[in-house]
């Protein structure tokens, strides 16, 4: 049957970046780790930093944790998608291959504050799915932060005192979900995804799906009874 090749070319597309914004403790690593075991669709951006290793964090698996010597050496090499200095370190998105990895249709996922978020669009607007992730209470911000126990209470309140500055980012995001029940909020980031991928301007296998069928049609047309 002329449907079943023609799916396959049907649901060719091209892939996009999927960016988590928000401020520090509003839960965006928590929503992109559910994300990524849910959907094998996505693939995370794995950052460069030069902060600390936290307990329980991989090398190359959440960062790649690099001395300032290394992050200067990538900037000189021009090295980043985008780079940004965040609470006292230098954090950035390494180039490897996702420009020719989405026009395979590989989606990207960002964890990346708005500095780098602005980048990217200025870079590749078409390609950028910006989310931007609100705490339902700056108490429960700070509760978040706290209970997370993977910080000094030093630099909590270093993340407390930047939080009104990033929230003041929001308006510079396509979406914006409030994550006050973690379940609620990881569906809503899920439907966002799935309609960015399903928009007509991704779906490159489309056009000559579209054209079979009204070639089809056609043919029914002129061949059909009168
Ligand atoms: N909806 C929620 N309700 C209660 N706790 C939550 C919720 N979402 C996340 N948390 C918890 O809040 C803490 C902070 O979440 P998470 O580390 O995901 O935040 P983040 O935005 O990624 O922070 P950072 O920018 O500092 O990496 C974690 O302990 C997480 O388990
Ligand atoms: N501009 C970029 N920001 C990034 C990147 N990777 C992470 N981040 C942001 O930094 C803060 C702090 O992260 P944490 O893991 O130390 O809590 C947070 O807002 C991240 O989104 C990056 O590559 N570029």
């Amino acid at each position: 049957m002329a449907g079943e090749h023609a799916l396959p070319n049907a649901l060719r597309r091209r892939g996009l970046m999927f960016v988590l914004s928000s401020p520090s403790g509003a839960g965006k690593t928590t929503i992109s780790r559910m994300l990524l075991a849910a959907d094998p669709e996505i693939k995370l951006s794995v950052s460069v930093t030069t902060r600390p290793m936290r307990p329980g964090e991989r090398h190359g698996v959440d960062y790649h944790f690099v001395d300032d010597a290394e992050f200067d050496r990538m900037v000189e090499d021009d090295d980043f998608y985008e780079w940004a200095h965040v609470f006292g370190h230098r954090y950035g998105t390494p180039k490897g291959h996702i420009r020719a990895a989405l026009k395979e249709g590989q989606d990207f996922l960002f964890d990346i504050d708005w500095q780098g978020t602005q980048q990217l669009i200025q870079k590749d607007k078409q390609d950028v799915v910006p989310v931007f992730i609100l705490p339902p209470s700056i108490d429960e911000l700070r509760r978040r932060l706290e209970a997370r126990a993977q910080d000094s209470e030093a630099v909590i309140q270093a993340r407390m005192d930047r939080a009104r500055a990033e929230i003041s980012h929001w308006d510079a995001y396509d979406y914006v979900v409030i994550n006050d029940s973690v379940d609620l909020c990881f569906a809503r980031v899920r439907e966002i995804l799935h309609a960015e991928r399903i928009k007509r301007r991704r779906q490159t296998g489309i056009i000559d799906f579209v054209r079979e069928l009204m070639g089809q049609s056609a043919v029914t047309t002129v061949a059909g009874p009168a």
